[in-house]
């Protein structure tokens, strides 16, 4: 079918590499360099360069790869109004978040979304904001969720879909538990519980502790939400975490919240895809939707 080969054609020159290409494709390379063969007899002329470290379009390449881009999209139109007809929607979404959506707002919204939408598989990667802005990066996700800023040209960063407070945490037996709001200068030389490099979570707490200009005396870092939660209950230091990371521990007294004079303690939420490849799909569209009317 000729919508196979425009396909095949556009992810060569998406990839720049054949055997990328046949990989994604589920193709072998053989394949894949005889169908842009057989594409480059029909039009009788080159459309691509091969040599052993480059593969680049030529002029006539260029020219096809723009039209190839919107027969696809027409196609997956087409395939979808006819869905739309048949009143179902189908599909699958890779969808990327990082921890703190991932673990507490994703199985609410995906429950959600499963019971209108029983039809679409969704496929979830959980992993900190800097490798899920990477995933996005190297196509191998739909749409990327994740915590604080992302200044990369070629991702599309729509105005965020939601708002999220973070919380100064320690063990009820912190001595700045016993008060209910605090000077920032009384958070000099703390110990604190971090997550890693990399994440969302580290970003705000960094940015946090030099605006109030004070100095860590020592800090114990941890991969994931919950260590680092542990850990705050556990008495090792004051971390700084989403709210819906701790409601219940603070509801239940495990911990407790520390109002900071002064201090900001909202961030967004934000949905990210890549400009080039954002898949335009009925499912993807669906789930954006999802995405942006979706309250806890
Ligand atoms: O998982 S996070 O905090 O980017």
């Amino acid at each position: 079918m000729m919508v196979d080969t425009m396909k095949i054609f556009v992810t060569v020159v998406e990839q720049s590499n054949f055997s990328r290409a046949a990989e994604l494709l589920n193709l072998s390379q053989p394949g894949v360099s005889l169908h842009i063969r057989n594409l480059e007899n029909e039009f009788g002329v080159k459309l691509i360069h091969r040599s052993p470290k480059h593969v680049k379009m030529t002029e006539a390449g260029a020219i096809l790869y723009k039209h190839a881009k919107q027969m696809l999209a027409l196609y997956d139109t087409a395939r979808e109004e006819i869905h739309l007809l048949r009143d179902e929607v189908t599909g699958a979404i890779k969808v990327g978040a990082s921890f703190t959506i991932g673990e507490y707002i994703l199985p609410h919204l995906l429950s959600e979304f499963a019971s209108q939408y029983p039809q679409i598989d969704i496929e979830v990667t959980i992993a900190n904001t800097e490798e899920i802005v990477q995933a996005v990066r190297a196509n191998e996700l739909d749409i990327g969720l994740v915590e604080g800023k992302v200044d990369y040209a070629e991702i599309q960063v729509p105005p965020p879909f939601m708002e999220d407070e973070m919380v100064l945490v320690a063990h009820p037996g912190h001595s700045l538990c016993s008060r209910k709001t605090v000077e920032p200068e009384v958070l000099q030389d703390l110990v604190w519980v971090f997550r890693e490099s990399g994440s969302g979570t580290r970003a705000f707490s960094d940015h946090f502790i030099a605006e109030i200009g004070v100095t860590v005396k020592r800090s114990y870092v941890f991969n994931s939400n919950q260590g680092v939660k542990e850990a705050a209950a556990a008495g090792l230091g004051v971390a700084m975490l989403s709210k819906l990371v701790v409601r219940k521990e603070l509801e239940a007294g495990e911990l407790c919240g520390i109002q900071v004079k002064g201090t900001k303690n909202k961030r967004s939420f934000i949905m990210l895809q890549d400009r080039k490849t954002a898949s335009e799909t009925m499912a993807v569209k669906m789930f954006i939707q999802k995405v942006r009317q979706f309250r806890l």
